[in-house]
């Protein structure tokens, strides 16, 4: 792993859970519980070099999804820059279990973008639960559009230890497939190769069930349609330079998204919002 100095903020919960965030990106690397245990998966071969993004964590993709929008980046440019510390009103300022981060835009840069906005990510820390809420301000004079995902990459005991509950019955694109439109007819999702889908009009509760270390996930999401679902499996990984070969068996991204439904349309003026609480429990008889 590469490290230049870059800022984080460490935040902590009154029975001992800890996450951290980097400014770079706004972005969340490490979740751990009271015991220790980290909860997010971060590559070992992650660069932490800006303007490149981090692999693993939360990463912000904004203002774009993917391909899906008018840059030619995937993922659109916000995971690449730095955010800027926001005072919370209201908040103590010993209360170190939440922070609020900001990236402001003024329209120049990127010719494909020239939309000035205020991106805000806040990230709050409780007792088994991590609360991520973005907003999105049109802070200049003309309507735009975006897509974005909160890519999260949870650590889990083993790839063909876990399953995904929620996603039963539903449409998703399949970008292995040239995003050809499908319906998920497993009653669960198991994982045997390389999965890269956009569920449309995804419930707004997905579960995470990994029967190798008991733990359950359980993802709520408001204001993202959309749910991304991702392991790039054997090759794909020994094609990613900041990614290790094995790794995509301690790794699965759910990534709650405006992607496949539409884009957002921001009229100036206008705030979107959208959020996710992960929360992390034990199975019974696990
Ligand atoms: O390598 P990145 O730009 O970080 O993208 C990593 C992955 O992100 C999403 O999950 C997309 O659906 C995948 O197609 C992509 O491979």
């Amino acid at each position: 792993m590469s490290i230049k100095f870059m800022d984080k903020v460490v935040l902590r919960e009154e029975k001992g859970g800890a996450a951290e965030v980097y400014t770079h990106g706004g972005h969340v690397t490490s979740w751990k519980t009271s015991l220790g245990k980290e909860l997010i998966f971060l590559s070992k071969k992650a660069i932490f070099e800006p303007p490149k993004a981090i692999r693993g964590g939360v990463p912000i993709c904004f203002p774009q999804f993917g391909m899906m929008g008018p840059m030619p980046t995937q993922h659109g440019f916000a995971r690449n820059v730095n955010f800027v510390l926001k005072r919370l009103d209201g908040v103590a300022p010993t209360a170190c279990n939440t922070t609020s981060m900001v990236l402001r835009y003024d329209g120049k840069g990127h010719e494909t973008f020239p939309y000035p906005f205020e991106l805000r990510s806040t990230v709050t820390l409780g007792d088994s639960t991590l609360t991520q809420e973005l907003s999105v301000t049109n802070t200049g004079t003309q309507p735009f559009q975006f897509t974005c995902a909160l890519h999260t990459y949870f650590r889990i005991s083993a790839i063909d230890q876990v399953k995904i509950k929620g996603l039963s019955k539903c449409r998703y694109l399949d970008n292995l497939q040239e995003m050809r439109e499908l319906t998920d007819d497993q009653t669960e999702l198991l994982f045997q190769r390389e999965t890269d889908r956009v569920y449309l009009a995804a419930p707004d509760s997905i579960e995470i069930h990994d029967s190798g270390s008991g733990r359950v996930f359980e993802i709520t999401k408001t204001g993202f349609p959309d749910a991304v679902v991702w392991n790039p499996w054997v090759d794909k990984a020994a094609k990613m330079a900041d990614f290790g070969d094995e790794e995509y068996k301690e790794m699965l991204c759910i990534e709650p998204a405006v992607a496949g439904s539409g884009a957002v349309s921001l009229e100036a003026g206008m705030t979107w919002r959208g959020s996710q609480v992960i929360r992390h429990y034990q199975a019974s008889g696990a």
